[in-house]
């Protein structure tokens, strides 16, 4: 059964995925604002942020109850709920849906915890493939670096769940390097379009519209 097979609907989905730290939000924001300048319908969403379901992720992870499989299994609902309550409607009215981490993250974050890949990819057999996805590809210790000046490291960022290491920037770096080679398989199966997340944030921005225009043009 094709994976992803691409969709029909008027709109356009775009995805941005990434290690934590090598700009996502930076760059869906600064995107979502020119297309809504542009007057083009817009609707951000976000990993992990359905009103249903997020919420109880929030509560398990206080107090730490799940395995992995159990919070790949919640984010996977979260992400169900989205796609078919906010993603696909949006799609089907004509908007641009900027998708702040798509599947993708579940399929390399997870698998980064020992969860067998193939398990994760039938879980999101349903999903359309994206008209474009944008991958800033990123050093570890840079994204590290670059998030500490900003706020405390996520325990579950850092991956020190999976006892690694003691210290939190080692055991983000080896955890993170991991999604990362994740990252870089589905790069090179799924044609994502690799940005390199350590460039100015103008210079990527810029390289990120002149990508996204000639998909819009016909929405005009
Ligand atoms: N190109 C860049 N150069 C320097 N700092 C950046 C760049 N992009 C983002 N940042 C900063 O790095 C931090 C993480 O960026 P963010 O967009 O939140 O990453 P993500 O959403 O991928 O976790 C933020 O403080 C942000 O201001
Ligand atoms: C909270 C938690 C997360 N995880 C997994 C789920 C996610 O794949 C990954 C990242 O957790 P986290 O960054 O807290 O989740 P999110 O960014 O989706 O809000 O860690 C566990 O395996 N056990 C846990 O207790």
């Amino acid at each position: 059964m094709p994976f992803m097979t691409s969709h029909s609907f008027p709109g356009r989905l775009i995805v941005v995925e990434g290690i934590d730290g090598s700009g996502k939000s930076t760059q869906i924001e600064l995107l979502e604002n020119y297309l809504r300048i542009k007057g083009f319908g817009v609707l951000r969403n976000a990993w992990n942020s359905s009103q249903e379901i997020s919420p109880i992720i929030k509560k398990a992870k206080k107090k730490q109850l799940l395995t992995p499989y159990g919070f790949s299994l919640l984010h996977a609902a979260d992400f169900s709920y989205r796609y078919t309550h906010e993603i696909l409607p949006a799609l089907n009215a004509g908007k641009i849906v900027l998708s702040d981490r798509y599947i993708y993250t579940a399929i390399a974050r997870d698998a980064a915890r020992g969860i067998p890949r193939d398990w994760l990819v039938n879980n999101f057999r349903f999903a359309i493939r994206p008209d474009l996805t944008f991958f800033f590809r990123m050093d570890p210790a840079l994204a590290y670096d670059r998030i500490t000046q900003v706020r405390d490291i996520k325990y579950y960022e850092a991956g020190l769940d999976m006892e690694l290491s003691m210290n939190p920037r080692e055991s983000y770096i080896l955890f993170q390097s991991r999604v990362l080679e994740g990252y870089e398989n589905l790069a090179k199966e799924h044609g994502f379009s690799v940005l390199d997340g350590a460039k100015p944030v103008e210079e990527t921005q810029r390289v990120v519209r002149r990508l996204v225009n000639p998909l819009i043009q016909s929405l005009l």
